[in-house]
């Protein structure tokens, strides 16, 4: 698989086209904040974006409603959605405040974040709150708005729901407000569903009963789910696939089972060496941290973005950007080690073949 060979199918929902994202400002050179990014979305499917603070996925996940700031742009790229009325709209062409771009945001795309409070209005009771959004997407009565609202917080485990939907936010625990706010989203029945980093600021035991809520949403309803987190042990539990991103580009994309087998770039194989894992024998407990911070988009080097930091780094790699190469069906990635036949050889990787190692994947080679 490469990015060029996403295919449409009946459950395709959304497919972003090398979109690229820069930020203009009055006094400094453009800003590419992401750099041609490619997938698709599908129906009853988790695409995760993973990656380091400043990489770009929020960005990504806010260019989908077009929700970002003044000074951003699309210079490339579509972002075909279709949401199964037989139109394909292409959000990229949309005006952020059209009424085409709001009929599609809070009614088939809705959002939720890490801090539930971004969404919830300190000084309405949530049960207000949801009916509200019920009664703006539902041809429902007050008292119908509000049977649904106590369904649907029963839906998303709201103990109590009846009598919960009269409590202001500030009255429940961090783990029912962010059940809250996912009836809400759930509440205009959303044909995709972005959500990023909602586990982030909670205790571990809400974190797994919340993911365990949102896969089951996902399943019931349906619909497609764009996970942004920067945690990999996150990504496992909830993810189809997983799309990783560094500095703006992806730069290893497939199937989740795939990537984590056999990562190929030396930025997901980084990652994944440091994070703690339960196996590893107490006197070799040390972790491998990223050396060095993620470099400013300002000053992205013209080749592969993880040059500066990526210990097998050779020739090419500072001023070539490495094309996507496919090393199966499911999975590819950004890196001239997988192309190129005097790279450097590492362990674990599909290389091109020399004596006595495996082929890379030949099926897709870009
Ligand atoms: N309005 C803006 N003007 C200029 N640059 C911006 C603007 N908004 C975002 N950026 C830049 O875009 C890049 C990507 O930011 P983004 O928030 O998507 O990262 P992220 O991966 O989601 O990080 P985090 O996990 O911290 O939220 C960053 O370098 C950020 O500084």
């Amino acid at each position: 698989m490469t990015p060029q060979t996403h295919m449409a199918n009946d459950k395709t929902l959304l497919r972003m086209e090398d979109v690229s994202i820069v930020f203009s400002s009055p006094d400094e050179a453009d800003i590419e904040a992401v750099r041609q990014v490619d997938f698709t979305l599908t129906r009853g499917k988790t695409l995760a974006l993973v990656g380091e603070s400043g990489c770009g996925k929020s960005v990504t996940a806010r260019t989908i409603l077009r929700l970002l700031d003044k000074n951003a742009r699309i210079p490339s790229g579509r972002i075909l959605f279709s949401p199964g009325d037989g139109e394909t709209t292409d959000i990229a062409t949309l005006k952020p405040d059209s009424t085409a771009m709001r009929s599609i945001r809070g009614n088939k795309i809705s959002m939720i974040f890490q801090e539930p409070m971004s969404s919830l209005s300190p000084v309405h009771t949530i049960g207000a709150q949801i009916d509200e959004m019920i009664l703006l997407h539902e041809n429902l009565d007050k008292k119908g708005a509000r049977a649904r609202t106590i369904e649907l917080l029963e839906q998303v485990g709201v103990p109590g729901a009846r009598q919960r939907a009269d409590a202001y936010p500030f009255q429940l625990s961090g783990g029912l407000r962010q059940r809250a706010m996912i009836a809400m989203a759930l509440a205009c029945k959303p044909d995709l569903l972005i959500a990023d980093e909602p586990t982030t600021a909670l205790d571990v035991t809400t974190q797994a009963q919340i993911l365990d809520l949102l896969r089951s949403l996902r399943d019931e309803f349906g619909m497609a789910m764009l996970f942004i987190t920067h945690d990999l042990g996150v990504v496992a539990e909830i993810a189809d696939e997983v799309a990783v991103m560094y500095l703006g580009d992806v730069v290893e994309q497939g199937d989740v089972f795939e990537v984590f087998k056999s990562p190929q770039h030396p930025y997901t194989r980084a990652l994944m060496s440091s994070i703690p894992r339960m196996t590893r024998h107490a006197d070799r407990q040390r972790l491998n941290p990223i050396q060095g911070s993620v470099p400013s988009p300002k000053n992205r080097p013209s080749g592969c973005a993880f040059t500066t930091r990526c210990p097998h780094a050779f020739e090419p790699c500072a001023s070539v950007r490495p094309g996507p190469t496919g090393t199966s069906e499911n999975h590819w990635a950004r890196c001239h080690l997988l192309t190129d036949p005097e790279a450097p050889r590492v362990d674990g990787l599909i290389q091109p073949q020399v004596e006595g190692t495996p082929n890379a994947y030949q099926g897709d080679r870009t």
